[in-house]
């Protein structure tokens, strides 16, 4: 879908929900203004309950706004033509358990208008694309959390959308199992895929994010380009990489944008830090 401006875009954007019986209301976002420029991948911080799913179901239509705007490839939230265009991976994909992952990919690439000979097609390139091939014909019923995960992304892959929201993409997946899901995301933006995520990995979105947002009871508290928020005042920052290939993976994302290589770090790094304060606010669901 052609378009021009930014992929993803809020304004003044608020949430209520009615909660409990006395018409009590929970602000869910408070006035969140932001916007993901195409190609870039952005990513939504914050602890639980800050808001991040509630504005990326806006963003999809799931849930209308209270009051401001959410505008998505040009058009706004929700609409006919743009859902097309977006791919979405649910905080935890859920799928016909007797179905086989194969077939779950098929009836995916079917309701996005892709069926017959072509849809088994580009279930197979997706299927392979996540690693799935080897399970594709076991029931999904009998996934690991980690399969789970890369099933949803086949299912938001499928129909090849310019627009990747991604929520949470490696809960309670395993650290290879991370790692593989973290390229495959630096892999799709390579090819010009937009990609929003949340995420409470803090070293997931320093290795993968141009910019981020972090939000707190619904208000956004920090929004700034990685590598600024990072080299701060020319200053060097430390992290700590979960493993060798997250070490490696954002060694070669720096010196792609040739910034300076990370130095080894023996505690929390200073984009850690910010980002932490950022999100220190009383927890929502405590
Ligand atoms: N349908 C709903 N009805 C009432 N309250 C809701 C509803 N959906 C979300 N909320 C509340 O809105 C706030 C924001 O929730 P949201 O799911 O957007 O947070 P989150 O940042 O995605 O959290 P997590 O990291 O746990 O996924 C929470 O206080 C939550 O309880």
């Amino acid at each position: 879908m052609d378009h021009a401006g930014p992929a993803l875009e809020a304004r003044g954007l608020t949430k209520d929900f009615d909660v409990g019986l006395r018409g009590r209301r929970l602000r869910a976002l408070d006035n969140v203004n932001l916007r993901v420029e195409a190609g870039e991948v952005f990513g939504l911080l914050g602890a639980n309950g800050s808001g991040k799913s509630t504005l990326l179901k806006i963003a999809l239509g799931l849930l209308r706004a209270s009051g401001g705007e959410c505008a998505v490839l040009g058009r706004p939230a929700g609409v006919r033509a743009v859902r097309r265009s977006v791919g979405y991976l649910p905080e935890s994909p859920a799928f016909f358990p007797h179905l086989t992952g194969r077939e779950v990919v098929r009836y995916f690439a079917a309701l996005s208008g892709c069926a017959g000979k072509a849809g088994a097609a580009r279930a197979d390139e997706v299927l392979a694309q996540v690693g799935l091939q080897a399970a594709a014909d076991r029931a999904a019923g009998g996934y690991s959390k980690g399969m789970r995960q890369r099933l949803g992304l086949a299912q938001a892959l499928v129909h090849d959308p310019d627009l990747l929201i991604l929520d949470e993409p490696t809960a309670g997946v395993d650290v290879v199992g991370a790692a593989a899901i973290d390229a495959l995301i630096a892999g799709l933006r390579a090819r010009g895929k937009t990609i929003v995520l949340t995420s409470h990995t803090v070293t997931q979105i320093a290795a993968l994010c141009d910019r981020v947002t972090v939000l707190e009871r619904g208000r956004v508290t920090l929004s700034g380009e990685v590598k600024t928020l990072a080299a701060g005042n020319g200053r060097t920052w430390n992290w700590a990489a979960p493993n060798d290939a997250a070490a490696e993976q954002l060694a070669r994302w720096l010196a792609e944008r040739g910034w300076p290589a990370p130095t080894p770090a023996d505690d929390r790094g200073r984009l850690e830090q910010i980002l932490l304060a950022a999100t220190q606010g009383e927890r929502r669901d405590a």
